[in-house]
């Protein structure tokens, strides 16, 4: 079967994305992704295409080819699910914040709604895709959803989980490291379904790496990659500790270990923590799976890459703090970074949050700069957290769009995200314009340590003696 129209139900950070390289790759499917987030719409169908909801480098120009031609934004839910023949689900799937499982299940009542809505609004066969991340066997229930508030139509379930990481997003989607499609083999219709689906990303991605497997094990292989990506992450974390009191150095010791084509040299960046909106998420999701079946020491096993993130984090504020003779209160601390990582304007989770909050909750004056974050982002993301009321935290957060009026007259500064631009300032007029002694604490171990002490800065680097 050869599909001709596809619906997205999401237009977030992976719906947007992944259906413009799909439109973009396929000029004969029309590709029509909706949100009930009519800003968001908004802000997708702008003409200056600087105001795409998501900043990802490339999404521009490939928005700017596909949009119009075969990519359409819409608010109209119901009409594109009708006219679809594949409909992806690529809604937001959160911890729950309430109720069974709170803080640790994922929170699935848009998933449902999308399967009601599906149902609703389709008088025809569809291939319904799971987009979202989901926990396994959630394809049972969106089933039997579709199945039975459905117009008697046939659906076909297909898990096609999404591994493009923020920031490189167009990269990783036009040269994916594997496509993971799960269905039902047993199946022709299932085997159909499959095949339906390859066929739209073989028009890029080579098919040797299409991988087809069970629902099932396509839904896990999703959460285990992330448990495994952000395990790598919390492990050279903790060793980074060790090193600090060793004299060992991160760096080197990275270097060395991912040397070994057995362990391999991504993911060994030590850093202030991890952060983005799905790590913590999906391993706190594989925790709660793997209690509810009374899988404690898997489930123990997992829940300590995220105790160690924790960790982290807090270790690098109490780190600022008592290299600021044990008070920061009253003291401007400048932030270089809110995101949660480079070249996204993504803070969701980003360990800037709560190293920001511990400063907070010690009366210091955190000023932060980040070159794609925008203010009422910032200020809402020390809202959420409800440490202090707004007043309080407005009067001891400030955002600035100058790096070096961020800096201006601080008694430290700490590098919270990674961003390239940062090694570039003219830190001798950075040093001059802060308090002395000058402080940098460097939580992504970006800058030229030795040129910064050459200047007359004190450095904390994560993992150094
Ligand atoms: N952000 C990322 O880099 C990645 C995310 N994922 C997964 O993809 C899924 C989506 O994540 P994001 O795109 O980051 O989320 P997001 O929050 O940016 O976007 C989700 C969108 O879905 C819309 N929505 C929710 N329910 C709806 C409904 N019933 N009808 C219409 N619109 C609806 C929301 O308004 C929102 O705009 C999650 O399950 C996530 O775990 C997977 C890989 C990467
Ligand atoms: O499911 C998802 O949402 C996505 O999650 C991650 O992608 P993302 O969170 O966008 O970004 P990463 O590059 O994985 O970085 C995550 C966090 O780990 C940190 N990190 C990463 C690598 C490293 O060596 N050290 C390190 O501290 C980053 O700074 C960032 O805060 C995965 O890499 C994607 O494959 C996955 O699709």
């Amino acid at each position: 079967m050869k599909i001709r129209k596809i619906c997205c139900i999401g237009a977030g950070y992976v719906g947007g994305p992944t259906m413009a390289v799909i439109a973009q790759k396929c000029p004969e499917i029309k590709v029509t992704v909706v949100d009930f987030n009519q800003a968001r719409i908004d802000a997708w169908n702008d003409e200056n295409l600087d105001n795409l909801p998501v900043y990802e480098p490339g999404l521009d120009q490939v928005v700017a080819e596909a949009r119009g031609r075969n990519l359409f934004f819409s608010t109209a839910v119901d009409k594109a699910i009708h006219e679809a023949e594949m409909i992806f689900i690529s809604v937001n799937t959160p911890t729950k914040t309430y109720g069974e499982g709170k803080g640790q299940a994922a929170d699935l009542k848009w998933i449902e709604l999308c399967a009601r809505q599906i149902a609703a609004a389709s008088d025809t066969d569809k291939i319904v895709v799971e987009k979202s991340t989901l926990p396994v066997r959630t394809a049972e229930a969106v089933t039997d959803i579709l199945d039975n508030a459905g117009n008697g139509v046939k659906f076909q379930i297909l898990s096609n989980p999404e591994f493009l990481a923020e920031g490189t997003a167009i990269e990783d989607l036009h040269k994916a490291d594997r496509v993971l499609i799960g269905g039902d083999l047993n199946t022709q219709g299932g085997r159909e379904a499959i095949e339906a689906l390859v066929g739209v990303y073989s028009h890029w991605i080579p098919r040797d790496r299409i991988l087809t497997t069970n629902v099932w094990s396509s839904e896990l292989s999703k959460l285990t990659a992330n448990a495994y990506l952000a395990q790598r992450v919390s492990s050279i974390n903790a060793l980074s500790e060790l090193c600090e009191v060793t004299e060992a150095d991160i760096d080197e010791v990275s270097r060395a270990i991912g040397a070994d084509s057995r362990i391999g040299g991504k993911f060994l960046k030590a850093s202030v923590g991890f952060g983005g909106s799905c790590f913590q998420k999906d391993i706190l999701n594989l925790v709660y799976i793997s209690r509810s079946y009374g899988l404690t020491e898997v489930a123990d096993y997992w829940e300590q890459v995220i105790k160690m993130n924790d960790h982290q984090k807090g270790r690098f504020a109490k780190k600022i703090i008592k290299s600021l003779y044990n008070t920061v209160s009253g003291k401007k601390i400048a932030f270089l970074g809110w995101a949660f990582k480079k070249d996204t304007n993504d803070t969701r989770e980003s360990a800037a949050i709560y190293v920001a909050d511990h400063l907070l909750c010690e009366k210091a004056n955190v000023h932060v700069f980040d070159p794609k974050v925008k203010a009422p982002q910032i200020q809402s993301d020390i809202n959420y957290l409800q440490s202090r009321n707004q007043e309080e935290n407005e009067s001891l957060l400030s955002i600035d769009t100058d790096p070096y009026g961020a800096c201006r007259d601080s008694h430290a500064v700490a590098i919270l995200t990674e961003w390239d631009e940062f090694k570039t300032y003219d830190w001798q007029k950075i040093y001059d314009s802060m308090l002395k002694p000058a402080q940098v604490f460097d939580g992504r171990n970006i800058l030229d340590h030795d040129a910064l002490r050459t200047i007359g800065f004190r450095v904390y680097a994560i993992g150094k003696a």
